[in-house]
């Protein structure tokens, strides 16, 4: 049978999500559906939870009146928003043409909309038992009989037609009338699941795989799916990866469908952009959060800004960042703390702010969204979907802002692929059922669908799980994307914004973010074997024997660290007496406050063994203590009329680390440390730079007079 004998009819009255995917699909094997209704308003009724869609037969019938008689000629009709062909019609008609069926439905273990005519059904052995009316396949005559069988309305429901015409003996005998219980073509998802398998093979030059579905119950490859009811979510999952959407050779096919490029875009035509931040909780690191923000790589007079900022935390960065940016935008709108804005509200707001102002573009970041890499906002309008966001995570951590998949209830699952996303062992674009903290939405979203149901309010859902929701209503796909990397998320848990300084105490809970702030620019370039600036003979700055100099921390580390210290403000008094100590005395007192007054011991340990640690192994090959003991962690403070130098004296110490805080000449005059078996000094310290010095025996030293301001140093007294 040639396929020009099969004509393929579906009934979709406007372009979605789906029906995009449906024709996708469909173009992959060739196929060209006739499609009914189009453009015209659904007559079927409430089909999401009710019965009906006798309106979609009522087309069909309406489509297949001039051909009742074309009795070599087959019609395939399936649904279109939430079903995607596997395969070619050939293979359907050769596999529809082994069941000896005239037509043949597709099954599903699910006896709906009239639950009482279960016995009537006969009884099959293996396999779903009830018919489905979302795909079938016959000559056409017979399904001429069929839809002509009885009268019928508009909002009668089409499965219960079809399935009273099954359980119609005489009517099932005289046209042929199957079911495909085993999923030979057609596959119904509801209920079933468990029984999908996505499976690989090797594709044909053997360099990699390609996907396809395998029903494991039943061991059959079905042709055509179908996310009917519930099942919709698997099919979305399903759809990443077939029909041969994604592969590992080409990675994301689909990645490349109706992808734009702005390059090609007249300035003139460039999007407009509603960019909206949200801080709806203290965040650290949201300085650089702003800065990452200014730093897009797209033109600032096409961006509208809208800021929700509701912790009084933040007002300061807000105001730092609108005053030095906010004239390069084309408007701002600031919501401040005392507005006392919930989120939802604001939230709601934003997109109506965006339609207000004419965007073609929403793009909402949360201040625990990090935009690290510059062209994302471009490159997610490029991706050109209804919504997309960026791919974001915790480093180092399972921890993202999409959900694989949902529960019944609709709460958190992961999918099967949900690990190979987050760390982008597979890159593409991927159909999630919840996405968070950063995405773009196109306007015509907001235009073409009733506004009061794209909202991020509903009772007892936070925000992003009612707006997901609702989206998820609408049949809206969202989708993640990896393609490449676009940022990474905070982890804001454990923030204690008592402290001075908060964001000092974050090596724990934000590494990477903390290093960034407050590890020197050019810490790794301690570990590079090309450095050329050698000195001394030795790999390593060495300006006294076996005294090393490194650059360490940044001058804002520095300058925190003093903050720190002179907002808690409670120096030593420099006298032998030191009731902090174990032995309340101390031989060589300096004014100085230990880490753990300030409650940052721990965290100038893990600073210890991160940072300083790989520097000592460098220079003092042979000698590993892992992790560096330290009793002794403190800042000093040298002034003219305080105490202005420290007499000679050994560390209780394996080494001691010396950090440079403040600029000497700058903040200070003087100052110093002296090697006395040596007679070399470091005077011309360096803020930010540690000097690195075995303790005891060789290393006798004093520290020199400063003549004017203050000097800070940081020391440790490590492996004592
Ligand atoms: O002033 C200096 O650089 C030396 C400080 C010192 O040796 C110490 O605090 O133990
Ligand atoms: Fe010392």
């Amino acid at each position: 049978k040639e396929t020009s004998d099969v004509l393929v009819y579906t009934v979709a009255t406007e372009q979605t999500n789906g029906f995009d995917r449906y024709l996708d699909s469909a173009s992959e094997f060739n196929i060209q559906p006739k499609v009914l209704g189009y453009g015209l308003e659904w007559k079927g009724g409430q089909v999401k939870s009710h019965p009906g869609g006798g309106w979609k037969l009522k087309l069909l019938k309406k489509a297949l009146e001039p051909l009742a008689e074309e009795s070599n000629k087959l019609v395939l009709f399936t649904d279109a928003y939430d079903v995607i062909f596997l395969g070619k019609l050939d293979e359907i008609v050769r596999r529809f043409q082994k069941t000896g069926a005239r037509i043949l439905f597709g099954a599903e273990p699910y006896c709906w909309p009239d639950a009482t005519l279960e016995n009537k059904y006969p009884e099959v052995a293996e396999g779903k038992r009830f018919l489905n009316s979302g795909m079938f396949i016959g000559y056409i005559p017979d399904v001429w009989k069929l839809l002509t069988r009885k009268e019928f309305d508009d909002t009668d429901d089409d499965q219960l037609f079809c399935t009273e015409a099954y359980l119609d003996e005489k009517f099932r005998e005289e046209v042929q009338m199957k079911l495909d219980h085993k999923n030979e073509i057609f596959q119904n998802l509801n209920g079933v699941a468990t029984e999908i398998e996505i499976s690989s093979i090797e594709d044909k030059e053997g360099e990699g795989e390609r996907y396809f579905i395998k029903n494991i119950a039943s061991r059959t490859e079905p042709l055509v799916i179908h996310g009917n009811g519930a099942s919709k979510y698997t099919l979305n999952y399903l759809s990443n990866y077939v029909p041969n959407v994604w592969n590992s050779i080409e990675g994301c096919r689909q990645c490349k469908k109706g992808h734009i490029e702005l390059e090609t875009v007249p300035p003139k035509d460039v999007p407009v952009v509603l960019l909206s931040l949200f801080i709806e909780q203290n965040t650290p690191f949201v300085e650089e959060w702003l800065e990452k923000i200014h730093m897009l790589e797209y033109p600032k007079d096409k961006i509208h800004l809208f800021i929700h900022n509701t912790m009084k935390f933040h007002v300061d960065h807000v105001n730092n960042f609108t005053e030095k940016y906010a004239k390069n935008y084309v408007s701002v709108k600031e919501i401040v703390p005392e507005d006392a804005t919930p989120e939802w509200t604001a939230r709601d707001l934003s997109l109506d702010h965006c339609l207000a102002k004419k965007c073609d573009i929403y793009f909402a970041v949360d201040s625990v969204a990090h935009i690290d890499n510059p062209y994302t906002l471009k490159l997610l309008i490029e991706q050109n979907r209804t919504v997309v966001a960026p791919l974001l995570t915790r480093p180092g951590k399972a921890w993202s802002n999409f959900w694989g998949a949902l529960t019944k209830d609709g709460f958190y699952s992961r999918s099967n692929d949900y690990m190979d996303i987050v760390h982008s062992v597979k890159r593409g674009l991927w159909n999630v059922p919840f996405i968070a903290s950063a995405y773009i939405i196109n306007s015509t979203l907001l235009k073409s669908r009733d506004r009061t149901l794209i909202n991020f309010t509903r009772p007892r859902l936070d925000a992003d799980m009612a707006f997901c929701s609702n989206l998820r209503n609408l049949d809206v796909f969202m989708y993640v994307s990896n393609r490449v990397d676009f940022g990474h998320l905070i982890n804001p848990d454990n923030l204690d914004i008592t402290r001075t300084e908060p964001e000092m105490y974050q090596i724990f809970d934000n590494p990477q973010d903390w290093e960034e702030r407050y590890i020197h620019a050019e810490y790794t370039e301690n570990f590079n074997p090309d450095k050329k600036e050698l000195q001394n003979d030795s790999n390593f700055f060495q300006p006294c024997p076996d005294v090393y100099w490194f650059p360490i921390v940044s001058p804002r580390f520095c300058n925190s660290l003093i903050n720190m210290m002179e907002a808690f403000g409670q120096w030593s008094s420099g006298t032998n007496t030191d009731e902090r100590l174990a032995g309340g005395y101390e031989a060589v007192p300096t004014r100085d406050i230990h880490m753990n007054q300030v409650g940052w011991e721990p965290h100038w340990l893990e600073f210890l063994q991160k940072y300083v640690r790989p520097l000592q192994e460098k220079v003092f090959t042979g000698y590993y203590h892992d992790p560096p003991k330290s009793l002794m962690n403190f800042v000093v403070r040298y002034r003219p009329d305080e105490q202005p130098s420290l007499r000679p004296h050994h560390d209780s110490s394996t080494y001691t680390i010396n950090i440079a805080l403040n600029r000497r000449n700058i903040d200070y005059e003087g100052g110093g440390c002296r090697f006395i078996r040596y007679n070399c000094s470091v005077v011309d310290t360096k803020q930010g730079w540690l000097l690195i010095h075995p303790g005891r025996l060789t290393h006798f030293h004093e520290g020199l007079k400063v003549t004017s301001g203050t000097r800070y140093i940081m020391i440790s007294f490590v492996d004592p």
